[in-house]
This record gives structure tokens, C-alpha cells and sequence, in this order.
């Protein structure tokens, strides 16, 4: 299985079923621009509340085959096995398909990740061990502390100037390594200081 980060933005996303599992993977969707539509008789009422927020469209019925047209990421979490097999058919072979219970009909899996602002950190275990995924990601949740979010804002910036002003390469490199010095994570003001030199 190949990691890649998936940009959602005005894409549609389905969610078949309107369950416990529905509402995790959901809640892990929301947020990335995408149109997301749940398709289920039934909701949690955190699925309801998304809804009610117009962060989701819910339509109020059974699946239908036709429910997957023109759908770039599909989950399938009913309860029903036999329904989410008919979910699965009805996806042409270019969709992303998600099957919640059942791992081997699935072309992707969620993973377990931690967020500092543009520092993300994915884990997988393949379905191994969704629990392993989870505590891993609880462990690195300590070392890569809050102070990550406003270190990468400077690295993005930093970069971009090192690569707008500096035309030697070699320079250029050493630049960029040097922006990894733990004292440039930890003080705003070697930060600033950093920057003006360049
Ligand atoms: C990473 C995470 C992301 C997320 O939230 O989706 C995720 N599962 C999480 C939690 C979790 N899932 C389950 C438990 C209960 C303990 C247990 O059963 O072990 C817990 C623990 C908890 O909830 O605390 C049960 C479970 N999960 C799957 C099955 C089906 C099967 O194994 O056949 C069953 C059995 C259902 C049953 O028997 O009824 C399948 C999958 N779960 C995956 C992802 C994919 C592989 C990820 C990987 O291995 O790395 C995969 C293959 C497909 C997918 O769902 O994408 C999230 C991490 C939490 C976090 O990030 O905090
Ligand atoms: N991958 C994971 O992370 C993970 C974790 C735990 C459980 N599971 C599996 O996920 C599945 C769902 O679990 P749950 O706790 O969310 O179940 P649940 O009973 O809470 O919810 C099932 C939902 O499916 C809906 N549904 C039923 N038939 C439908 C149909 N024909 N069309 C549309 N919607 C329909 C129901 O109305 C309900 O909203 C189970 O099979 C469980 O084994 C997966």
C-alpha cells in the first residue's frame, strides 16, 4: 500500500451508513473542503449535528447503486455486510473505496495521524493493529510538541527566501540544513534573527 495525502477540496465524498463508525470517519473528513453526503435511514447525533451545521448533507433513505456516481472517495460503514458488498460493486474501478468491515474489498485505508499545522504524521499498520496505530500516534503526540505548528511557518517562509535570494546550490543546501538546528525550533528570536541574514 503506497501513502500519499489527498487533497478533498470541492470533491464529493460519500458515506454509506449513518452509524458510530460513519460519524468517526466523518468527523475525520470534516474540515477539508469537501462535499460530503451520508446516505443512511438512520443517524448518530454527532452525524445529526454536522448536518444541522450544513458540514454535511444527509439523505434520509436506504442505499441505492446509483448513489456512487461521480463520488471520488467512497466509505462503507453500514452494519449490513450484504449491503456494504453492493456498495462495493457499484463503484467503478477509479474510486477510492473504504470498507469498514471488511479490509480486503478496500483500495484505501484511514490512518491513525497527528497534526501540527502543516507537519502531519501519518501511521499505518495495515489493519494489523488499528490500536498499535493509535497509541503510536499518542506517543509521538509528546515529542512532536505545539511549538511544530509555528516551526514549520518558519521553515516554510525561510525556504522560500532561501530559494528566491540564494542561486549557489551548495549554499543553498547547507541553508536549508541549517534550518533544522533545534535552537531555530525552539526561539522566536534566533527565528527572526535566522531570516534577516539570509
Ligand atoms: C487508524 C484508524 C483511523 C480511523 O479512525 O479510521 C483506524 N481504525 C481506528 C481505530 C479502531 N478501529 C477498530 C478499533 C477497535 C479495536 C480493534 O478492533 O482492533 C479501533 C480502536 C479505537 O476505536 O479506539 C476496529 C476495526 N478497524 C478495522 C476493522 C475491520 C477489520 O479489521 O476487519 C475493525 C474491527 C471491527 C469489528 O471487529 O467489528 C479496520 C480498519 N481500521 C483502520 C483505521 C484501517 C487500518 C488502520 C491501521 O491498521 O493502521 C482499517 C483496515 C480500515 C479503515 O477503517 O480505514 C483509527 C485509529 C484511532 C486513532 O487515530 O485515534
Ligand atoms: N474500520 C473501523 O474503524 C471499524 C471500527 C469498529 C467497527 N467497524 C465495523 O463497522 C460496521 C458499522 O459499525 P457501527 O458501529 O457504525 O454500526 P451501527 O449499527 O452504529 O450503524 C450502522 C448504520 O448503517 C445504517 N444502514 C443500515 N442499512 C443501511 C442501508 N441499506 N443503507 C444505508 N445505511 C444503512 C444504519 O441506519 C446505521 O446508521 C460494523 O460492521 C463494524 O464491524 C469498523
Amino acid at each position: 500500500m503506497y501513502p500519499v495525502m489527498l487533497d478533498l477540496e470541492n470533491k464529493r465524498v460519500l458515506i454509506v451508513g449513518g452509524g458510530e463508525v460513519a460519524s468517526k470517519k466523518a468527523k475525520m473528513l470534516l474540515g477539508q473542503g469537501a462535499k460530503i453526503v451520508v446516505v443512511s435511514p438512520t443517524l448518530t447525533q454527532t452525524l445529526y449535528t454536522y448536518v444541522v451545521n450544513g458540514d454535511v448533507e444527509w439523505v434520509e433513505r436506504e442505499f441505492k447503486t446509483s448513489d456512487t456516481k461521480h463520488v471520488f472517495l467512497v466509505i462503507v460503514a453500514t452494519n449490513n455486510r450484504r449491503v456494504n458488498a453492493l456498495v462495493k460493486e457499484s463503484c467503478d474501478g477509479n474510486q477510492l473505496v473504504n470498507v469498514v468491515d471488511s479490509p480486503n474489498d478496500s483500495n484505501f485505508y484511514n490512518m491513525a495521524y497527528l497534526e501540527r499545522g502543516k507537519l502531519k504524521i501519518a501511521i499505518s499498520t495495515e489493519g494489523a493493529s488499528p490500536l498499535l496505530a493509535k497509541q503510536i500516534k499518542q506517543d509521538l503526540n509528546m515529542f512532536f510538541d505545539e511549538s511544530y505548528e509555528e516551526y514549520l511557518n518558519f521553515l516554510l517562509t525561510a525556504r522560500e527566501k532561501i530559494k528566491l535570494l540564494i542561486n549557489d546550490e551548495g549554499r543553498k543546501y547547507e541553508l536549508l540544513q541549517e534550518l533544522l538546528q533545534e535552537k531555530l525550533r525552539k526561539d522566536v528570536e534566533e527565528r527572526e534573527r535566522f531570516l534577516s541574514n539570509i
